[in-house]
């Protein structure tokens, strides 16, 4: 198993006193799946995509990446995993606006000493960006820039892909079609795909879904 959780917890401060969003949630996803995470929401599948990408703690529970238990990380032990193991896809894009396209695209396999210009431009070709190479960001639509974000998760190679509505700015074609890419790229090389999504058309696409609900899984 690539990814492992077990009775994950995770309670937030809230006005009217501790609100419980995890309650005891159980996954298991392998070296090459795809496993698309729905609920309504509020449900919690933002705030489980960040315990797994080692981008907040949990009040409980068990998360192994590759056999490693997230929990005995300290912060530089959980940074070398997002920088090596990780890559998330996030709703905001977070481009680096004084970079172009290339050089964004390549920024976190460049800081992960991955870079690789042959795999740079296979990403570019798939995801309708090759002629878009030398713009900057604040030249793209915002469909493009999610497009940006995408590819430059998949540059550095990650072996487990964190995605949170990673086709969420698209028209429903171009999320399909951008959805297709994503599938082949990543777990046409042995890694795994995470990801949430409100569409149950582009659910249906991956090898397994889930649904949280009630802050477990089912
Ligand atoms: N940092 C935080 N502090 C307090 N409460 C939070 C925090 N982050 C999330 N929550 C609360 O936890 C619950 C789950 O939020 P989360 O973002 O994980 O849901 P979601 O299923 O991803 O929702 P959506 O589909 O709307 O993006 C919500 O009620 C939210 O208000």
């Amino acid at each position: 198993m690539l990814l492992t959780v077990r009775d994950l917890k995770k309670t937030y401060p809230g006005a009217e006193g501790p609100a419980p969003v995890l309650r005891g949630v159980d996954l298991d996803l392998a070296a090459g799946e795809s496993l698309a995470l729905t609920g309504e929401s509020g449900s919690g599948k933002s705030t489980l995509l960040h315990l797994v990408g080692g981008l907040d703690r949990p009040d409980g529970g068990q998360i192994a990446l590759d056999g490693e238990e997230l929990s005995v990380l300290d912060d530089a032990g959980r940074a070398r995993l997002r920088r090596g193991t990780v890559g998330v896809i996030f709703q905001q894009f977070n481009l680096i606006p004084s970079l172009d396209v290339a050089a964004n695209i390549a920024f976190q396999a460049r800081l992960a000493g991955r870079h690789d210009a042959a795999r740079d431009a296979q990403l570019a070709e798939a995801l309708g960006l090759a002629p878009h190479l030398a713009k900057y960001p604040e030249q793209l639509s915002g469909g493009q820039q999610q497009r940006v974000a995408i590819a430059r998760t998949l540059s550095a190679a990650p072996r487990l892909v964190l995605a949170d509505e990673p086709t969420g700015n698209l028209d429903e074609a171009t999320a399909a079609h951008v959805l297709e890419a994503m599938l082949a790229l990543v777990t046409g090389s042995g890694a795994a795909l995470l990801m949430v999504t409100h569409s149950q058309a582009l659910a249906a696409r991956l090898d397994r879904r889930l649904h949280l609900t009630g802050g477990r899984l089912a």
